[in-house]
């Protein structure tokens, strides 16, 4: 019997190697931007899309920082005239003026604040938008070697790390910046000595600083990727769960997620803990800076080297000035936690995607279905060889069995076929011409696969069968479905052609899941077609149902068929025998038999008896 669900090209092949040697990309990762400026760098590319608004908010940041320094000076100047006796500006007049600093202040930072949010927000749009599209554009082996989850882990936590740092930490550590480098002058225009006392603290706080962070940079980036693992361990195990419970091994599974959640909860806790650090030693560090202004300042005061207006600016000033260091260590964290995002996502823009087809590709509107394979060898790793010098013709319309042992390399000849991989010696053909000069796309067009796994989207029978060709009418759908046997069955359900269907495409048997991939490939229309016999069983009835569809469906197609059944393979006009990645044998049934060879044995051995 046979267990087989077609599948239009789209769908991808199961695990490979993302490095094999010869692959169809020649894939090797590109140098991965591991730096920090070149992340930021990239970053930056996004942020430029909006030059205008950012000018606008740095114009803002400015303003905001230059106000924030004009209120305590304001302050200070109204103490020494006040105690000189008065005569300046009157009270009302300075009072009204601070009024409008701090309002003109609120006001900038909020405008900064809200214009710089619909900046990120654009940045990590156009940054998920540029990850789907390449992670569309990869290669089949790439998912091959990682947990889906994983990868949208990187879609979705990661980004959303970036996108958290850009709407708050980017503006303040500007912002601190700014107003550093401004408390900074103004403090040394009043007196170079005062501001040597509080910058006496700043090498100590440069070096603690730099101890944490030092610590808890790595800290961070583990946290990401245990979080991605996480997610890809959830994502296989939820969509594992019939093998898990049919298994019994529930707490197995449990075990190893409480597992990876430790080591994150290990990681977060010892990133946070050390980056807790941070803020109190500022704070120490501040007040003893505080402690110097204070006591050097009143000293000078009363010999009157400095005015009392002086001292109190400075002593704003020195709070003003350890406030945006204290914020720069507190958004630190959150900066580094993003890097560590931004270049988890950056990594995946930097795979190879699937090799260009050359400039002279064509793209061919009608194939025949002659494929010829010459002196084909191909290897997935350096040094040996998975397939070696495969020479075979398949005519148009000729069914090809393709028979031997587990691990001879059946698989593999398909994927070179469809241009998963390129041969590392020897040429494909499709109707005379070489694969390499066809364009993928168009070569895939014109081929259907009939996978052991089939692929079901959320969406109703009629949109899954649709699948494989998008402009198909409702009678077509329905024509590929009479043709495919699925008809009767679906009619029977109570929604018919609009049942919904869940992605696993549960709530419908695995024989009608057969069917509806049938139809979906008949609807496809393919010269050339893969079927991959599966072993297990499935009543006689909808077997034979199954069968007739698939009569259906390879008649006048060149077939591939990844056989395990006598009935199939006696039916093939030829058959060939793979052995440790050879061809050894090839030929019809009775051709093979004759030759008395390894197909003769396993004839003897395994088939015979099966299926009769
Ligand atoms: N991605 C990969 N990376 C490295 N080696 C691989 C990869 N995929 C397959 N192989 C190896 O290549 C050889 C051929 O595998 P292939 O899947 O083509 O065999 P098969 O004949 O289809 O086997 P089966 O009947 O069990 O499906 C095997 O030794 C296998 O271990």
């Amino acid at each position: 019997m046979l267990k087989t669900f077609v599948e239009p090209f789209r769908h991808p092949y199961p695990k490979l190697d993302a490095n094999a040697a010869g692959s169809a990309a020649g894939r090797k990762p590109k140098a991965k931007a591991k730096n920090w400026s070149g992340t930021l760098g990239r970053i930056w590319q996004y942020l430029a899309r909006r030059k205008a608004k950012l000018a606008l908010v740095l114009l803002m940041v400015v303003a905001s920082s230059a106000l924030a320094l004009l209120g305590p000076y304001l302050i200070g100047v109204a103490v020494d005239d006040f105690l000189a006796g008065g005569g300046g500006a009157p009270w009302v007049l300075f009072l009204t003026g601070l009024g409008a600093v701090y309002i003109g202040f609120s006001l900038s930072s909020w405008l900064q604040n809200i214009w710089m949010i619909e900046i990120a927000q654009e940045t990590v749009y156009r940054m998920r938008i540029d990850l789907f599209r390449q992670l569309h554009r990869l290669p089949i082996p790439f998912f091959g070697t990682r947990q889906q989850g994983e990868i949208m882990s990187r879609l979705t936590n990661d980004i959303d790390n970036v996108s958290s740092t850009l709407n708050s930490s980017a503006i303040q550590i500007f912002s601190s910046v700014l107003t550093l480098i401004g408390t900074l002058a103004v403090m040394l225009y009043l007196s170079p000595l005062l501001t040597l006392l509080t910058f006496m603290v700043v090498p100590l706080m440069m070096l603690g600083m730099r101890w944490i962070t030092r610590r808890t940079g790595p800290l961070y980036k583990e946290r990401q990727k245990n979080l991605g693992e996480l997610n890809g361990y959830i994502e296989e195990t939820l969509s594992g769960q019939r093998i898990i419970k049919a298994f019994s091994q529930e707490e197995r599974v449990m075990r190893e997620f409480r597992e990876r959640n430790d080591a994150i909860r290990q990681s977060g806790f010892w990133a946070q803990t050390i980056s807790g650090f941070i803020p109190k030693l500022m704070n120490a560090l501040n007040n003893l800076g505080f402690a110097l202004v204070a006591g050097v300042g009143g000293i000078l005061a009363i010999r009157g080297a400095i005015t009392v207006g002086v001292i109190i600016v400075f002593v704003e000033y020195s709070r003003q000035f350890t406030r945006p260091l204290n914020d720069l260590a507190n958004q630190w964290n959150t900066l580094l936690s993003a890097i560590a995002g931004a270049e988890r996502v950056f990594e995946v823009m930097d795979e190879e995607v699937e090799e260009r087809d050359e400039g002279a590709a064509v793209t061919l509107q009608q194939v025949e279905g002659a494929v010829r394979f010459s002196d084909v060898s191909f290897s997935y790793e350096e040094g040996g060889d998975t397939l070696e010098g495969i020479s075979f013709e398949a005519k148009p319309g000729e069914m090809i069995a393709l028979v031997g042992p587990t691990g001879a390399g059946k698989t593999t000849l398909i994927q070179l076929l469809s241009r998963f991989y390129n041969p590392s010696k020897g040429v494909i053909t499709v109707d005379g011409r070489d694969i390499t000069s066809i364009r993928r796309e168009s070569l895939r067009s014109h081929m259907a696969f009939v996978l052991q796994d089939s692929f079901l989207f959320k969406g109703t029978i009629r949109e899954n069968i649709r699948f494989g060709r998008l402009d198909a009418t409702d009678e077509e759908v329905e024509e590929a479905s009479r043709l495919a046997n699925a008809h009767s069955f679906i009619m029977r359900l109570q929604d018919g052609y609009d049942k919904m269907l869940d992605a696993d495409g549960s709530g419908i048997s695995q024989g009608q899941r057969q069917l509806l991939a049938i139809a979906r490939a008949i609807l496809a229309n393919p010269s050339i077609l893969v079927l991959d016999e599966a072993t297990s069983s499935i009543d006689t009835v909808t077997e034979l149902k199954i069968q007739e569809g698939l009569q259906r469906l390879m008649k006048g197609r060149t077939s591939f068929v990844i056989a395990h059944r006598l009935n199939t393979i006696r039916q093939a006009d030829k058959i060939l025998v793979l052995k440790d990645g050879r061809l050894i044998e090839q030929g019809s049934h009775e051709e093979l038999l004759r030759q008395e060879g390894f197909y003769s044995e396993l004839y003897q051995g395994t088939l015979q008896g099966e299926d009769e």
